[in-house]
C-alpha cells in the first residue's frame, strides 16, 4: 500500500541507507578497480605489444577527453532519467568499456575502451554523490560520502594488489584486464540492485531532493574570486601529478628499481591504502582546527622533494612490507608512504575548503568548474612523461632515462606550492583584515 498525499512518507531508516550505501560503494569499488586495472600490465603492453610510453600516455588521456565531454554535457542524463537509470546505465558502460579494453591487441581498441570508460566512470561518480545526497539528506551525509571515497580507494589498492593475489594471470596483458571486467561486473550486479531498491522505495519512502545535479557553467567563469581560483589552480597541478604518477608507477618501481611486479603492486597500494585510513582523519582535523590553506602549503611542501629523492638517492637497505612476502628498498617505502600521506591531505582539505568559500547556490557549479579543470591538467600530463620517457629510451637498462618525468612531476608540485602559499597569504591577510 502507497501513502496519500495527506501522509507523508517515512524517510528512509537506517538499515535502508546503509543497504543503498553499500551497493552504490560497491558500484564504485568496480569503477575505480577497472581504472587502475590497466596500471599493472602497462610492462606487458610494452613487451608483449610493442607499446610506447607515448601510446600508455594516450591511453590515459583518452578517459580525460570522454570525461570532459560528459562534464560539458552536464547531468543530463542523471536529470533526465533519474538516479537509478543512470547508475545502472554508466555502470554498464563501465562493463562494455572493460569488455572492449581487454578484447583485442589493437591500440585503437584499447583507446577506444579506454574513451568508453571516461563517458561511463565519471558520471557515474556523479551519480553515485546524488544518490546518497538523496539517501542521507540531513544524516551522516559526511559520513557516508567519506566510507563511500574509502570503499572506492579500496578498489585502486585491490587492482594494484592484484599483482598479488592474481599473480598468475600476469602472464599476459589480457587476463588481468578480463578480472577487471568481472569486478565491474559485480558492481553492474550492485547497480541493478540499487535500482530495484529506488524503485521499490518509491512512493514509499520519502527520499527527498537531491538538489540539481552539479552543473558546469562557462559563463559564471567570472563569478568566483581569487581564493576559488587558487585552490583551483593547486588542484590542477596536484591531480596532474598524482594521477599520472599512480599510472606509471608499477611499471616505473619494476624498470628503474628492479622490482619484481608483486612488490611493486605493494608500493604502489600504499596510495590508496594511506588514503582509506587517513583522508576522513586530516578532514577531521581540518574541521576542528581550520587553516585549510596552511595543510595545503604543508602537504605540497612535504611532496615536493619525493620525486628527486625517488629518483637520486640511494636505495637503502630492503625493508619487509607488513603482512607480505615483499621486500622493497626503505627509500622507495619512505617515499610511497610519504606520498599515500599527501594523497591523503591534500584531497581531505582541497575540496571542502571550496564550500568556505563561494556561496551555497554557487556550489554545484563551483565544482563542476573544478572538475573540468582538474581533467585538463590531468588529460596533458601523461603523454608529455610517456614522451620523456620514450626520448630519453628509459628503461631497465637505462633507469636514468626516468628522470625527465620525476623533474615535471617535481615542477608542477613547486607551481602547487606557489598557488598554496599565495592561498595561505590572501587567507591571513584576510584573517588580519577582520581581527
Ligand atoms: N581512479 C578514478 C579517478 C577518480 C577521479 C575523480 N574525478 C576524482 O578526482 N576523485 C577525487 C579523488 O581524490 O579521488
Amino acid at each position: 500500500m502507497t501513502a496519500t498525499a495527506a501522509t507523508p512518507l517515512p524517510r528512509p531508516t537506517a538499515p535502508q541507507r546503509w543497504l543503498a550505501l553499500l551497493l552504490v560503494s560497491l558500484a564504485m569499488f568496480g569503477n575505480y578497480y577497472v581504472y587502475d586495472a590497466l596500471n599493472p600490465v602497462i610492462d606487458l603492453l610494452r613487451t608483449q605489444q610493442g607499446f610506447s610510453y607515448g601510446q600508455i600516455g594516450a591511453l590515459s588521456t583518452a578517459y580525460n577527453v570522454a570525461a570532459l565531454l560528459v562534464l560539458l554535457a552536464g547531468g543530463y542524463v542523471i536529470d533526465r532519467f533519474g538516479t537509478r537509470t543512470a547508475i545502472l546505465v554508466f555502470s554498464a558502460i563501465c562493463v562494455a568499456a572493460a569488455a572492449l579494453t581487454a578484447a583485442t591487441p589493437h591500440f585503437e581498441t584499447i583507446l577506444a575502451g579506454r574513451f568508453l570508460l571516461g563517458l561511463g566512470a565519471e558520471p557515474l561518480i556523479v551519480a553515485a554523490t546524488t544518490v546518497l545526497a538523496k539517501w542521507f539528506s540531513g544524516k551522516e551525509l559526511g559520513f557516508a560520502f567519506g566510507l563511500n571515497l574509502s570503499v572506492s580507494r579500496l578498489g585502486s589498492a585491490s587492482a594494484d594488489w592484484s599483482t598479488s593475489f592474481a599473480s598468475p594471470l600476469y602472464a599476459n596483458w589480457q587476463d588481468p584486464l578480463w578480472l577487471a571486467t568481472g569486478v565491474v561486473g559485480v558492481g553492474l550486479a550492485a547497480a541493478a540492485l540499487y535500482w530495484m531498491q529506488e524503485r521499490r522505495a518509491q512512493g514509499r519512502i520519502d527520499l527527498g531532493e537531491a538538489g540539481e545535479t552539479d552543473r558546469l557553467e562557462l559563463r559564471r567563469l567570472y563569478a568566483f574570486g581569487r581564493a576559488y581560483w587558487y585552490i583551483v589552480a593547486l588542484c590542477v597541478v596536484f591531480y596532474a601529478t598524482i594521477f599520472p604518477f599512480r599510472t606509471f608507477a608499477i611499471d616505473y618501481f619494476q624498470q628503474a628499481h628492479g622490482l619484481g611486479r608483486e612488490a611493486a603492486g605493494l608500493l604502489s597500494s600504499l596510495l590508496p591504502m594511506a588514503a582509506i585510513v587517513l583522508t576522513p582523519l586530516f578532514g577531521l582535523w581540518a574541521d576542528r582546527v581550520g587553516r585549510r590553506a596552511l595543510f595545503m602549503v604543508a602537504g605540497t611542501l612535504l611532496m615536493l622533494p619525493l620525486f628527486l629523492m625517488v629518483t637520486y638517492l640511494p636505495p637503502g637497505p630492503l625493508l619487509a612490507i607488513p603482512f607480505t612476502a615483499q621486500s622493497v628498498p626503505a627509500t622507495l617505502l619512505l617515499v610511497a608512504v610519504l606520498l599515500g600521506g599527501v594523497f591523503s591531505l591534500i584531497p581531505a582539505v582541497l575540496w571542502p575548503a571550496v564550500a568556505y568559500i563561494v556561496e551555497a547556490r554557487r556550489l554545484g557549479s563551483a565544482y563542476a568548474l573544478m572538475t573540468f579543470c582538474q581533467q585538463v591538467g590531468w588529460a596533458a600530463v601523461p603523454p608529455v612523461v610517456g614522451l620523456l620517457n620514450d626520448r630519453a629510451a628509459a628503461g631497465p637498462g637505462n633507469p636514468a632515462g626516468y628522470a625527465g618525468g620525476m623533474w615535471f612531476y617535481t615542477a608542477l608540485v613547486a607551481v602547487g606550492l606557489v598557488f598554496a602559499w599565495k592561498l595561505w597569504r590572501l587567507e591571513s591577510a584576510a584573517g588580519n583584515a577582520a581581527a
